[in-house]
């Protein structure tokens, strides 16, 4: 299937947003190692929460994730610590993701995995037991989640848990909403230096917590902002104080002419008009951000240096090449260097008269393509349905903002 979008001259929107997965995801493992029985309100309805609450409600033999980073990783961690034998799935994509830095890490803690396939690549076959806790070095420049993942089950462990991050540590600001969610619930956990982290053998304490909205997802909205000629839009659910890295998108897009005024309910978007000549960041911190404003940057005729992408290559898809191509198809000639880099200069060449947006099963490629609807009226977004890894109601959202959204069968789709 593809999505012919059609937007509206002027977007007047209010939004519920969907809640954030990394903070569901994580409230959901940290729950269940507190054993207790408060709720977690406002949790994500999207796929990669529905897999984790599955997983952790039914558990049986085979667990299949599907596309979601967060819970392989920290299912991996979780199942390993916690008794029974289980099997860890995932899409053929999951299958190519790495895992082997985590995996090691656990060994060493006395983990019983086994690779099913692939040396290094889920599935895996775990063998949960309880494990003591050690000091562990580990790399910290492929992905947060491995981190993530250990940090979580460091409080179960007998003597707690030690970690020396070598290396550039990447997606920094998702270890700081671990440590934070694991003190919410009771955890001591805390940076010792800039590449070390130290957990304290004490039990989590069950406590009531409330999922904040999702702040990537925050990003697609400015975007229409501020590429549309006129846009009231507002988000709810979304916290002045978040725990999510991804708000700094806010201070991005001000660059770009976009001011974020905090309300009782979240927040409010006002185009302001001045936007910088050319715009040079460094993503290492926020990668989940890099579609949304390489698409936004090109649109805008805002020349880009985007730096610290390099954990880009083994998300949902090869994002830098899934970019460059797509881009392409809009007319705009986009440069990469040292497999973490994209930068463009201003570079097009004619645009394809009816551009079809490939996702490659990335939901951010589709939600970070949509709003170029507004420049380019007939762009097709190809299997749509991939937003519903995080945002299952973005289609309807738009709707709801005025966009006219036409489903064309494709092949596959017609005959599936
Ligand atoms: O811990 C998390 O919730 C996440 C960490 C990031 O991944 P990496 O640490 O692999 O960069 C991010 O891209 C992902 O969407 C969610
Ligand atoms: C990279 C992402 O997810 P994950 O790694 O959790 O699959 C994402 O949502 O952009």
């Amino acid at each position: 299937m593809r999505y012919l979008l059609s937007a509206p001259s002027h977007i007047k929107a209010t939004i519920q947003l969907p809640a954030s997965k990394s903070i569901s995801n994580r409230a959901l493992i940290i729950h269940a190692l507190s054993k207790g029985n408060d709720v977690l309100s406002n949790l994500s309805d999207c796929d990669d929460t529905k897999v984790m609450v599955k997983a952790l409600t039914e558990g049986g033999e085979v667990i299949d994730i599907l596309a979601a980073g967060t819970a392989m990783r920290f299912l991996t961690a979780y199942l390993s610590s916690t008794p029974g034998t289980h099997i860890i799935i995932g899409t053929e994509r999951m299958q190519q993701r790495p895992i082997q830095i985590l995996v090691n890490a656990l060994r060493e803690l006395g983990a019983s995995i086994e690779y099913t396939r692939n040396e290094g690549f889920p599935p895996l076959r775990i063998e949960g037991a309880p494990l003591a806790g050690n000091e562990i070095t580990l790399k910290g420049n492929v992905s947060s989640q491995y981190i993530s993942a250990l940090l979580m089950i460091g409080p179960i462990l007998k003597n707690g848990l030690q970690l020396r991050l070598t290396g550039e540590v990447v997606s920094r600001p998702y270890i700081n909403l671990t440590l934070q969610l694991m003190k919410d619930f009771g955890a001591s956990a805390r940076w010792t230096s800039d590449q070390s982290i130290s957990v304290e053998p004490q039990p989590y304490r069950c406590v009531p917590f409330t999922v904040e909205s999702d702040w990537s997802a925050a990003s697609y909205w400015y975007q229409m902002a501020v590429l549309s000629s006129e846009a009231d839009i507002e988000l709810t659910g979304l916290f002045r104080h978040s725990y999510q890295g991804d708000s700094r998108g806010a201070e991005v897009f001000a660059r770009l002419g976009i001011e974020t005024e905090y309300t009782e309910e979240g927040i409010r978007l006002r185009k302001n008009g001045s936007c910088v000549k050319r715009l040079d960041e460094d993503f290492v911190d926020i990668p989940d951000l890099a579609q949304t404003f390489v698409v936004t940057c090109a649109l805008l005729d805002v020349p880009f240096r985007f730096t610290g992408l390099q954990s880009l290559k083994i998300k949902e898809t090869d994002r830098i090449e899934a970019l460059k191509a797509e881009m392409k198809k809009l007319g705009y000639v986009l440069h990469d260097e040292d497999d973490s880099i994209l930068y463009w200069n201003g570079e097009r060449i004619e645009p394809q008269a009816c551009p079809v947006i490939k996702t490659y099963e990335d939901h951010r490629m589709a939600m970070a393509f949509a709003p170029a609807a507004i420049h380019y009226p007939t762009i097709q977004i190809d299997e749509p349905q991939v937003v519903s890894k995080s945002y299952p109601g973005y289609w309807d959202d738009l709707r709801k903002a005025g966009f006219v959204i036409e489903a064309h069968a494709t092949e596959t789709s017609s005959r599936q």
